[in-house]
């Protein structure tokens, strides 16, 4: 008893002092990690000052503050990088995001407080393109598909599989996918690569292609960047085409609208483009498609209306040289003649190649002098198998939606034969599948049907419905916060996920920003 006091006066000092030493060591293992990564060998460099610009996306609705940005100038750099934080182990919280272009809409390129790697500054050795029965084009994965599409034009070649949007970076397109309209065909960009070169969550640098290190390869492509930092690309090419002829046709009933898509997805040669959009009360359609598509029927053209009307447009293009044009109007008139349009809305255009596949573009420079592209975008990409389609449509385009105002809502068949089931992505379990992407865009403050929060609720409706009535969809550029929300996505190649993930990033350093594992492997809340 008499040494109690004592005892507790030299227990409170103790705990003092501990807590001072945890105190100053998280501190100083605080200060210590910019300063470590001070030291690194790099050609590039890093920025612990401007580093604003990587908390944010084209969704513009996240931001996630990193502690660093390295502008790498060779793998190395990012090899180093990756390598010295892998060795610090799993007492340093530090993560590393790969940003392409930023495109992402959640944060998906971001890292809070992390390292985010500014893939753009990569040089790796100049893009270069090979001729020959099989040509392809050797890239680093932070360029751009604009610039890939230019540089292999100069030899009359050209990649196969795009995205609708050209300002993307490879690496940040096939994480995902990389869908657009030519995928019925050759498949998404995942399926046209012969070979990658990554750099793991253990900063090994590592070639891989189907024969290759193939477990890495197929992890890598549609994988959310969460197995490897894709460092350069072997893209496979095809003979670039000089023109392209562009048609729209509207129908008003969704089933033969529905019924041609699949007509023309499942012909040979038809058409080298396949698209379709959803207009919902649309005032003066036809006449603003005039800008740049010619009527084939002006007089009937300008006598329909659209108002208060839901309609879907089938969007086509046949690619061709000059030498071939005769052939190729009797070709498009022999596939059209075969489908149920409504006559009176055919609209032909004819552009450049390099014109037609950047088009996004110009819709971008218009919005951005208009002060609309940079807000936020709270975009829904749904993958819905062929067989639920029509109660999907019924519902969405008949009940939720009351128009589409808020930006266009693509809706297109995909053939599923064309996609490697032994890749990270995950479509829905039927032979056709349609990719069904609401694009909206929120009028930032705004508390009406153009506000972000209605936009929100009305994604949340069609989740909801496709949930309650078990549709099979699946969302593509996934976004959840929940790990059952993310084993419900991944459904039976859950398990493959996360061997894949302890395999080559087994301290989940890599991709924070999708929010599907955390340091150390425990899952995201
Ligand atoms: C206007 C617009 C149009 C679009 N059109 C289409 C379309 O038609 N079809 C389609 O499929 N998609 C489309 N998308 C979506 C687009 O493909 C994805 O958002 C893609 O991720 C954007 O590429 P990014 O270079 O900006 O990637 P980021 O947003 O920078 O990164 C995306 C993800 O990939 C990771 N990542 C980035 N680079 C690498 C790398 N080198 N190695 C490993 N991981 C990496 C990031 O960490 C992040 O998790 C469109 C997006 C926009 C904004």
């Amino acid at each position: 008893m008499r040494y109690a006091p004592l005892n507790k006066l030299f227990l409170r000092t103790f705990m003092i002092l501990f807590l001072t030493c945890v105190t100053v060591r998280i501190n100083l293992c605080f200060s210590s990690i910019p300063s470590s990564l001070k030291t690194l060998d790099l050609n590039g460099h890093f920025d612990f000052d401007e580093v604003q610009h990587a908390a944010r996306d084209f969704g513009n609705r996240y931001q996630f503050l990193p502690l660093a940005v390295l502008h790498p100038k060779s793998v190395s750099d990012i090899a180093t990088t990756v390598k010295h934080i892998w060795q610090m182990g799993p007492r340093s919280e530090l993560t590393v995001a790969a940003r392409g272009h930023g495109h992402s809409l959640q944060g998906q390129a971001q890292a809070q407080q992390g390292v985010v790697i500014n893939m753009e500054s990569l040089q790796g050795p100049k893009m270069h393109v090979h001729t020959g029965n099989f040509p392809y084009v050797d890239v680093s994965g932070g360029e751009l598909w604009i610039n890939i599409l230019h540089e292999s034009l100069k030899y009359g070649l050209a990649p196969k599989s795009w995205t609708d949007y050209l300002h993307l970076t490879v690496g940040g397109t096939l994480s995902n996918a990389g869908i657009s309209g030519q995928a019925f065909r050759h498949g998404p960009q995942i399926s046209n690569v012969y070979q990658l070169e990554v750099v793991t969550g253990k900063g090994e640098v590592v070639t891989c292609s189907e024969n290759q290190n193939s477990d890495l390869f197929y992890s890598v492509l549609g994988g959310l960047g969460q197995f490897g930092i894709i460092t350069r690309v072997r893209i496979s090419l095809e003979a670039a085409p000089e023109m392209v002829k562009w048609i729209r046709v509207l129908y008003t009933d969704f089933t033969t609208f529905a019924r041609d898509q699949e007509k023309l997805i499942s012909a040979e040669n038809a058409f080298d483009y396949i698209e379709g959009f959803v207009i919902i009360n649309r005032t003066g359609l036809l006449n603003n498609w005039r800008s740049s598509f010619n009527p084939q029927d002006p007089v009937q053209a300008s006598q329909f209306k659209s108002d208060g009307r839901t309609l879907f447009c089938l969007e086509l293009a046949k690619y061709f040289n000059p030498e071939d044009v005769e052939v190729v109007n009797q070709d498009i008139r022999n596939s059209l003649s075969q489908l149920n349009y409504i006559s009176s809305t055919l609209f032909l255009s004819e552009v450049p190649y390099i014109e037609f596949l950047d088009r996004v573009h110009l819709s971008e420079i218009k919005l951005r002098s208009k002060g609309l592209w940079e807000v936020p975008h709270p975009w829904l990409n749904l993958l819905i198998p062929k067989s639920r389609i029509h109660s999907f449509a019924e519902e969405v385009f008949g009940n939720i939606l009351t128009d589409t105002s808020n930006g266009p809502i693509l809706i297109y068949p995909i053939n599923k034969s064309k996609w490697d089931n032994r890749t990270s992505v995950v479509i829905p379990d039927e032979d056709i599948f349609y990719l069904v992407a609401f694009l909206s865009s929120a009028v930032p403050s705004s508390t009406g049907t153009d506000g972000l929060d209605h936009i929100l609720t009305q994604n949340k409706k069609i989740l909801e419905f496709c949930e309650v009535g078990s549709l099979g969809v699946k969302q593509y550029l996934p976004h959840y916060t929940t790990e059952e929300e993310w084993q419900a996505h991944f459904g039976p190649r859950w398990e493959v996920f996360v061997q894949r993930k302890s395999t080559y990033d087994p301290l989940a350093i890599l991709a924070p920003g999708q929010r599907i594992f955390q340091k150390e492997m425990s899952y995201a809340q």
